[in-house]
């Protein structure tokens, strides 16, 4: 019986021994090794050795760490962050940075128009995008800053599933917090400097973040030509509310302001923006209310992650909406509303903000205190009462066409743009405009010189820098254009056919104003 009941084990065995699965083949393989060889117990012995000598290492490895780490002070900045620009630009103008021997080249700008080192041989000029060496992936190079040794490595990570970002290591040799409080300091006054001229831009991206795009170098007020006294309003309302935080806060004011510049397309309207975030020295921040995957809470999110003193920009803010912004409407308007711009999205892609969304966000609970929102818009009677109102839009500021005040302007400060005679203190004489309602006539003689009467002929040989001979052609191209016909943007691109020949542009005004009236009448006539 016994023998009966031994032989099936028996025979399973045999099986498996004849068919050994992957699995029990390595371990009996490892096992046989150990015994085969008859030196199981060396083998043993090594194993053990060697994973204890691993340990050790470790250990060791660990504790020195720990030892050295008393001594550096490690900072870690992620691309995208302002300190990351901060410290490269700092980095880029080390002078001992230059003799770093594992280096890579980067064109970015890092928000300031790149005056980094030059790569040798390159000549200096202005150019915003300038070849500048920074460390290279991976490796690290070393420096001196006040006494203290420093390593700086860069090293790349995951940015989401597709991206990846830069990381700034900066290790210092130091026990004491302050040297990097010293450094970020340094380094962001060195950024400072560099980008005093220039007006940062931001703007957010599909995770919701504010990411720096560009820096732009400021726009002068001067270059920006409107009848008398609108550049003053706008300029003097901002600075005064800029100064008036505690009058706000004592009253229990929010401390925002909101403006709405309105009117014709290229009559200035972003224009004037950009030059006023140069002279109040402010960063815009650009809110695209038709950027894809922006919600009300998104939306909500972004106002509030805006910086205490800025300017945040929408414009057209319009055309955010297919139709035109009111609480009442439910559905779009099927006709578009007269402008000359393309309507926004199409019915497909209509953006997922309301406009209870968006009167939220603007003076909601979370909504940031302190900055200035400046919207643009041509199509002001569609919107809502609610979005016009004060509090929301404080001040509404109408951009026309082209006075004959403002050609005549334009057409000085075209060829003479270093003139600053008639800058905003001179420009304003008091009287006020018949047509626009907000600004003095032009004045008869910008410079009160009698000329003989042969000489105040405008001739091709005379110089064209000829203050004198510029106002006289101005007053001339003045009388030639016709009031609130063109757009400046117009008149511009009608100076730029004619760029460094005054003479030409007075010559040619007439017949480009019949041109022009025929093409306007042509579209008229044809969408009738
Ligand atoms: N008042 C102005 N003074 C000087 N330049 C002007 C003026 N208006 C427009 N321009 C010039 O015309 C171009 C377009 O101007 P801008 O973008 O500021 O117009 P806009 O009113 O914002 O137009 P849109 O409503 O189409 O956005 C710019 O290059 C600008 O230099």
């Amino acid at each position: 019986m016994s023998s009966q009941t031994e032989n099936p084990a028996c025979t399973t065995t045999a099986s498996q021994d004849a068919n050994p699965s992957p699995h029990n083949f390595a371990v009996s393989t490892i096992v046989s090794l150990f015994s085969s060889s008859g030196q199981s117990g060396d083998w043993l012995k090594l194993f053990i050795v060697g994973g204890i000598l691993e340990l050790l290492r470790r250990c060791l490895m660990y504790i020195w760490k720990t030892l050295v780490n008393q001594f550096w002070i490690t900072l870690a900045l992620e691309e995208y962050n302002d300190s990351y620009s901060w410290m490269m630009v700092w980095l880029s103008q080390q002078p001992n940075w230059t003799q770093a021997k594992e280096l890579s080249i980067n064109s970015r700008s890092f928000g300031v128009g790149c005056r980094g080192l030059l790569v040798e041989g390159e000549a200096e000029d202005n150019s915003q995008q300038r070849i500048k060496f920074m460390p290279c992936i991976d490796c690290s190079a070393s420096l001196w800053y006040r006494g203290h040794y420093i390593r700086i490595s860069r090293s790349q990570v995951p940015d989401g599933p597709f991206y990846t970002k830069d990381v700034l290591t900066i290790k210092i040799l130091a026990r004491d917090h302050k040297i990097i409080n010293q450094l970020l300091l340094d380094a962001k006054n060195v950024w400072k400097g560099v980008k005093e001229e220039l007006v940062s831009i931001y703007s957010s991206n599909t995770k919701n973040e504010w990411r720096l795009i560009t820096s732009r170098p400021k726009r002068p007020l001067s270059s920006i030509v409107l009848d008398v006294g609108i550049k003053e309003k706008i300029l003097n309302d901002a600075k005064e509310f800029l100064n008036s935080k505690r009058w706000y806060t004592e009253r229990g004011i929010p401390f925002r302001r909101g403006y709405l510049l309105y009117g014709a397309p290229g009559s200035g309207k972003t224009s004037i923006i950009h030059s006023l975030a140069g002279e109040l020295g402010l960063d815009i921040y650009i809110i695209s209310l038709s950027r894809t995957g922006l919600d009300d809470n998104a939306l909500q999110e972004l106002i509030a992650d805006l910086p205490e003193k800025c300017i945040a920009l929408m414009e057209d803010i319009d055309a955010a909406f297919h139709h035109s912004i009111n609480r009442t409407s439910e559905k779009p308007e099927k006709k578009l509303i007269t402008g000359d711009k393309e309507p926004g999205p199409t019915s497909n892609d209509t953006p997922k903000i309301s406009l209870s969304g968006l009167l939220n966000a603007l003076d909601g609970v979370g909504a940031q205190e302190g900055r200035l929102l400046f919207a643009t818009t041509n199509r002001y009677e569609t919107l809502d009462a609610a979005l016009r109102r004060p509090g929301r839009m404080d001040l509404h500021v109408e951009f026309k066409l082209a006075s004959k005040h403002q050609a005549g302007e334009l057409f000085r400060r075209f060829y003479a743009p270093d003139d600053t005679a008639a800058d905003l203190e001179d420009s304003d004489d008091g009287e006020s405009d018949k047509d626009s309602g907000y600004c003095t006539p032009p004045k008869e003689k910008l410079v009160d010189v009698e000329l003989p009467e042969e000489e105040k002929l405008l001739t091709p040989d005379r110089k064209e820098s000829d203050l004198v001979q510029l106002v006289l052609g101005s007053e001339k191209f003045k009388e030639l254009i016709p009031d609130r016909e063109f757009s400046m943007a117009a008149l511009q691109g009608y100076l730029m056919m004619h760029k460094g020949r005054p003479y030409d542009a007075i010559e040619c005004a007439e017949a480009w104003v019949k041109e022009e009236g025929a093409k306007k009448g042509k579209v008229v006539e044809d969408t009738v």
